[in-house]
């Protein structure tokens, strides 16, 4: 009897242009798995923190991400997954704006790319797989039935970044938030292993003046083309 072959849904694209919330909908909806890959590199950033790892010791950096003591925790009596990094909760501390930029450094070294690559790929199981990241459709999922690069423009990312630090109550300049931004686009673009782009046979969602609702709309529509619902 031939083995079922598991469907991956890859979401890529730049900071702040929707991937987590798209993801996480498409996720819920179809009952299927989900894959936040980006919390595997933050997860990384944060632990290299914690054991005092200098940031260009990639060597060391690399041996932390082979080992990384970590579970994705989904209980039905808890809001979503809960990220444990060595028996600790750390589900909102990854979240923190200096361990995402810290996790965009690290995920340029190959050593701590390919310590993660197999990591990822466990993530693919029945009924599917939701894969959020920069890297889900070139290198991690290349066969991958459908393939999402979802932009938006760096000022409308800013804008929704902005906003979302105000709800929190956070002190937020508009100036600071779309320069780093721009620093992360360049510094996931220009790295030579698994740079964030496109790949070939991916279908580009410009969300720039799209709401949650008109992006869900359009995968959806992907979704049923691909006949993958
Ligand atoms: N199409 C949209 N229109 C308006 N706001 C949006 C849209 N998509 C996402 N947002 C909001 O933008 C913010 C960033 O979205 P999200 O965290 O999903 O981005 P991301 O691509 O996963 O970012 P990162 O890669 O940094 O984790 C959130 O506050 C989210 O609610
Ligand atoms: N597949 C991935 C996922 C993430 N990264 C790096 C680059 C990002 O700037 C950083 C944090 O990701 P986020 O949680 O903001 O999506 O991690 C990567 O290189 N490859």
């Amino acid at each position: 009897m031939a083995l079922k072959s598991v469907p991956v849904v890859t979401v890529d694209g730049p900071s702040g242009s929707g991937k987590g919330t798209i993801c996480k909908l498409l996720a819920t909806r179809l009952g299927w798995h989900l894959l936040d890959s980006g919390a595997l590199y933050r997860l990384v950033a944060l632990a290299s923190m914690r054991h005092q790892i200098a940031v260009d010791d990639e060597d060391s950096l690399t041996v932390l991400s082979a080992h990384l003591d970590v579970q994705f925790k989904t209980a039905a009596e808890t809001d979503g997954v809960h990220v444990v990094l060595e028996g600790e909760d750390v589900t909102s501390t990854i979240r923190q704006e200096e361990v995402g930029k810290l996790a965009s450094k690290v995920a340029t070294y190959p050593g701590v790319r390919q310590a993660l690559l197999e990591r990822q790929r466990i993530f693919a199981a029945l009924p599917g797989l939701i894969a959020d990241g920069r890297d889900m459709g070139t290198v991690v999922f290349p066969d991958a039935p459908l393939k999402i690069y979802l932009v938006a423009s760096a000022e409308e990312r800013a804008r929704r970044r902005f906003l979302q630090l105000q709800k929190r109550g956070a002190d937020a300049s508009f100036a600071k938030i779309l320069q780093d931004i721009q620093a992360r686009d360049a510094q996931d673009m220009n790295r030579s292993v698994a740079p964030l782009k496109p790949a070939a046979d991916a279908v580009t969602i410009d969300s720039s003046e799209l709401d949650i609702d008109a992006v869900m709309y359009e995968v959806e529509q992907l979704l049923r083309e691909r006949e993958l619902v």
